[in-house]
């Protein structure tokens, strides 16, 4: 055995690829022993079913654009694919791993089994692990007393720093030995302009270009779907991977705002984050948001599964134009705004009638931004399984009228539909047997009829769901969640 090995501390990335305003790299580079940087691709996350390839290249893209601001320190992230214990068990054959420095994951269960069970190994050991607040979401809380003030102080806090001399890092060449006894991930991805591209270098450029070009209609577009893709930060799956912290972007947001003549635009810009960290706080506090609803009156709520109707609406094959643009666009560029997002999920447990625990993961799968804080308690909340929050069912019709008049985001999405006149763009089904021969179009062949009735199906869920509310223990759940949550739940006023 090797007495003398050397002593190291261990930066363990997760959901925080950034180097600046970084606590974790902060405090380990603190220290006078070298810090090694690491990644882990865990093959048990990357085949769990919320996950998908397009978040895999977004994090490799992540890792690259680190490597190359890391190029002066002489030094790179380790990335490799394993499972952490198998990691840091090979680590240990070589180094004596001093501390590992991580910030707090508020994740699926299989993360949070993971930590468990990494904090065994920790102290089995003789391991010091240091977890860092993330994002100002606070561990362990009972209730929501203070929590907006200890969350805007967190947010005041000057940024960490970050130390790039090369000797508080372990060398490119140490690391190359590592690599040789680790499985190495190649971090090539195929080039590709329809995702976003991640890291901290195009996060920068997406919040340096919204303040300065795309801010100032926020506020009139940010329910359109074709005109909310420019007019809103499109910041969500930086601030979800970590290339910025909430932090960066909440004090850049008020330093422009400082000479800004659109101060209202930016104010409801940073009450979307706000609403951020307080879903993600919420899951932290109920974890079991994951699996089930956050109210338990609800679950005695049966929705019998129809695997025909959830085909239709993951492939965008509804008959109803503005959810099959929304779900086609989602699923090819990973990006669909707040209302719309919302809407696919009032229709899916609505007027389709299914639990809204079905539609989890294939929207997990497609929304580049993927946090599981902020998406399981909207899928609840759209789905009106909280008890507190408003019931909304969207009107797919009403939204394509208002938000779309000109059809120009549905004929983008859904070109079968692409010539037909602007008439009958949003509800091609009330087209006559005359206006669909001068059209060349024939519903039922050329695109599918509606797969249910708008009509009933709203009123059906509508007059099923206020009854639910008056369940005595649908009330009492409500009482308890706002009582542990405090504040009044406030994502749905858009
Ligand atoms: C069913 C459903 C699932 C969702 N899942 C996710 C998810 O997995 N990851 C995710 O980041 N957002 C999710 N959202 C919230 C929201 O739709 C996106 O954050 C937003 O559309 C991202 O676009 P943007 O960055 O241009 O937002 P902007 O309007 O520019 O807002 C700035 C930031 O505030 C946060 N934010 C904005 N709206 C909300 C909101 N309603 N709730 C919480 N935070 C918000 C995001 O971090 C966003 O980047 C979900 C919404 C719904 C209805």
């Amino acid at each position: 055995m090797n007495t003398n090995k050397k002593h190291i501390n261990v930066v363990w990335f997760k959901r925080d690829l950034r180097l600046e305003d970084n606590e974790a790299i902060f405090n380990a580079t603190r220290t006078d022993i070298p810090t090694l940087l690491l990644y882990v691709f865990e093959k048990s996350l990357e085949n769990d079913a919320h996950y998908s390839s397009r978040h895999w290249n977004f994090i490799k893209q992540s890792l690259v654009d680190i490597n190359k601001q890391l190029e002066q320190s002489n030094t790179q992230v380790l990335a490799v694919s394993s499972e952490v214990l198998q990691v840091f068990n090979i680590l240990e054959e070589t180094y004596k791993i001093e501390t590992v420095y991580s910030h707090q994951e508020t994740g699926l269960k299989i993360t949070y089994e993971r930590d468990k069970t990494f904090k065994r190994f920790c102290k089995n050991n003789q391991i010091n692990w240091v977890e860092n607040t993330n994002n100002g979401i606070f561990r362990a809380l009972r209730n929501r007393t203070n929590w907006v003030s200890k969350w805007e102080k967190y947010m005041n806090e000057p940024q960490f720093i970050f130390n790039s001399k090369a000797e508080k890092f372990l060398s490119t060449e140490a690391i190359s030995e590592l690599e040789k006894v680790l499985e190495k991930t190649n971090l090539e991805t195929v080039p590709d302009t329809i995702f976003q591209k991640g890291g901290s270098t195009m996060a920068g450029k997406y919040l340096q270009n919204f303040f300065e070009e795309r801010y100032h209609n926020y506020n009139s577009h940010i329910s359109k779907p074709l005109l909310a893709r420019k007019s809103c930060s499109r910041l969500s799956p930086y601030i979800a991977w970590g290339n910025l912290s909430s932090r960066q972007v909440l004090q850049k947001a008020a330093t422009f705002r400082l000479t800004s003549s659109h101060k209202k635009q930016i104010d409801s810009f940073v009450s979307r984050l706000t609403w951020q960290a307080h879903f993600i706080q919420k899951f932290e506090m109920e974890e079991v948001m994951e699996f089930e609803s956050v109210n338990k009156g609800f679950h005695s709520l049966k929705k019998k599964v129809d695997e025909n109707y959830i085909e239709a609406w993951k492939t965008g094959q509804t008959g109803f134009p503005l959810i099959d643009a929304c779900m086609r666009c989602l699923n090819e560029t990973g990006y669909l705004n707040f209302r719309m997002r919302a809407m696919l999920v009032s229709f899916f447990t609505h007027n389709l009638w299914q639990p809204w625990q079905e539609a989890t993961q294939h929207l997990s799968q497609m929304f580049l931004d993927f946090e599981p804080g902020i998406h399981f308690p909207q899928l609840q909340m759209q789905a009106g399984e909280t008890g507190i929050n408003m019931l909304r069912i969207y009107n797919p019709i009403k939204n394509s009228y208002e938000h779309d008049p000109d059809g120009e985001f549905i004929k983008k999405w859904v070109p079968e539909l692409r010539n037909l006149p602007r008439a009958f763009v949003h509800e091609p089904y009330k087209m006559t047997y005359l206006d669909q021969r001068f059209n060349d179009f024939e519903v039922g062949i050329n695109y599918p009829k509606p797969i249910v009735s708008m009509e009933r199906t709203r009123k059906f869920a509508s007059d099923f769901l206020w009854k639910m509310k008056k369940n005595p223990l649908v009330k009492e759940e409500s009482f308890r969640i706002l009582k542990l949550h405090t504040m009044a739940d406030i994502g749905d006023s858009e």
